[in-house]
């Protein structure tokens, strides 16, 4: 029977970050409850001239110059994200776009042409969306090829309980038949419900009332913000019962008895590092038949032996990445993935026919458990990422220029060296393309 997955990914991550310690100490936080409670370290910062865009357009390329792609062969490109550039244009355009002028010289102009392209918008969860969707075309239509990508950048209020839940990037994952790097079974755990734990409301300001808005932002264009209102406790629990709502419903399609058992990793939708294995604590807990009734109840199950050597086991690797980073929103879940791959790999462990299990959720709410079988060709896929080693090839902040890139106060970028993708110009001035994004590439 002939299989359906991923078949390579790629990522990108925004050069600069902010240590997290130096965020405490302005805050007057205890640095020890963001990097021991939270898990913590660096948060990745989008430059002046990167957004939802850029990020995307950086992981397409290198998805298609790294496993040598014809982009003439992907008949979709679907993306997933929460920080749309435009109410009606899709982020995917502009990343489309800068990648087919990229590619010009080697494959003619336009070479997604006949490419179907979208935006998929369901909080975090919006990229998983976009990888179900794929993965039932590719079956329906095996000798095609689709592109995920996932691509966010987690932006909270200044000094809000958010703020050191930032972060940002993306990863592009490649959809196929016969995949190299993981089967996904077509079984699918799903569970929702309308809440508001986390939402971005239309909130449309005339430049004369944002105390931070830059002389860049021309008088008469409202501008809306991109920052959340949310409740974060509320929000935690809106997860964690998603979760458990859609691993239930997972086990009753497949008939399975602790499924979680079975699973090499469990991969989450990362807010921090930690907080994957923060809210299992209730699903191992019914799993296992114990009490889990009260705070201290949850505690000591938290604290216990068995739990700390199933979360070393199962989880602990998936959460590297993530305290380096922060929150990259569709695209935490799959960097998770590439975490406990790439760590995997560099230990020299032989993951080939492990059972991953993925358990997904998007605020608003919606989460969905699957279950991936690791290929046998895996090493060939992750051998092109070295994500701990591009990691520490990035530029640290200080917490004054960190404060001027989230009000948008700086009209020039941090890092003037940059290669890449950046916007270039955003048109004040013509009255039919106000508000468009122009983009160029820098050598
Ligand atoms: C994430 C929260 C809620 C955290 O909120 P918080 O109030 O800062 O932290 P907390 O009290 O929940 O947890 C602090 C932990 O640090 C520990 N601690 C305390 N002090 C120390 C110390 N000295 N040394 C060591 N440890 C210490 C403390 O004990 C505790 O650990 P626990 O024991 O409970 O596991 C907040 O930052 C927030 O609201 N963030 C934004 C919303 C969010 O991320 N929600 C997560 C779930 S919803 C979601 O994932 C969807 C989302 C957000 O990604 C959006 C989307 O779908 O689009």
């Amino acid at each position: 029977m002939t299989k359906f997955g991923v078949d390579a990914a790629s990522f990108y991550v925004p050069s600069l970050y902010l240590e997290i310690k130096d965020l405490a100490e302005k805050r007057g936080i205890e640095p020890a409850k963001l990097e021991k409670g939270l898990g913590l370290h660096k948060m990745a910062l989008p430059d002046v001239h990167e957004d939802a865009a850029t990020f995307a357009a950086e992981a397409l390329l290198k998805l298609i110059q790294d496993y040598n792609i014809d982009p003439k062969e992907i008949s979709r490109v679907y993306l997933g994200t929460e920080s749309a550039l435009d109410a009606a244009k899709p982020t995917a355009t502009y990343a489309v776009q800068m990648v087919e002028e990229f590619l010009s010289d080697e494959f003619g102009e336009r070479s997604f042409k006949n490419c179907d392209v979208v935006d998929m918008t369901f909080a975090c969860v919006g990229a998983v969306d976009a990888l179900h969707n794929s993965l039932d075309f590719v079956r329906a239509n095996p000798t095609k090829k689709a592109v995920v990508i996932a691509s966010d950048y987690a932006k909270y209020e200044l000094a809000s309980s958010g703020e050191y839940t930032q972060g940002g990037g993306a990863v592009a994952l490649l959809v196929s038949a016969n995949p190299k790097l993981i089967e996904i079974d077509n079984n699918w755990g799903v569970a929702t419900e309308s809440v508001f734990d986390f939402f971005k409301p239309r909130r449309h300001h005339s430049k004369s009332e944002l105390t931070s808005a830059s002389e860049s932002y021309p008088d008469k264009i409202e501008v809306f913000t991109d920052e959340p209102v949310f409740d974060g406790q509320y929000s935690n629990q809106c997860y964690q019962d998603r979760i458990r709502e859609a691993y239930q419903h997972y086990k009753e399609q497949t008939f399975t008895v602790r499924p979680y058992e079975d699973w090499r990793y469990l991969i989450f939708h990362l807010p921090y590092a930690f907080h994957g294995k923060r809210v299992f604590t209730e699903i191992y807990s019914l799993e296992n038949h114990l009490d889990f009734s009260d705070a201290e109840k949850q505690k000591a199950i938290a604290k216990s032996e068995d739990y700390i050597n199933f979360i070393n086991e199962k989880i602990e690797r998936s959460q590297r990445a993530s305290s380096e980073i922060g929150n990259m929103y569709t695209a935490s879940i799959f960097m998770a993935l590439m975490s406990a791959l790439q760590t995997s790999y560099d230990e020299n462990e032989d993951l080939t026919e492990k059972e991953i299990g993925f358990l997904a959720y998007g605020s608003g709410s919606k989460s969905k458990v699957f279950v991936g079988k690791v290929s046998p060709e895996w090493k060939s896929v992750v051998k092109k990422w070295n994500l701990f080693d591009s990691l520490k090839n990035r530029l640290a902040i200080d917490f004054e220029t960190y404060e001027k890139l989230h009000r948008k106060q700086l009209d020039f970028s941090v890092n003037l060296d940059y290669k890449g993708f950046g916007l270039t110009r955003v048109e004040k001035e013509s009255p039919v393309l106000k508000g468009a994004r122009y983009y160029s590439y820098q050598k």
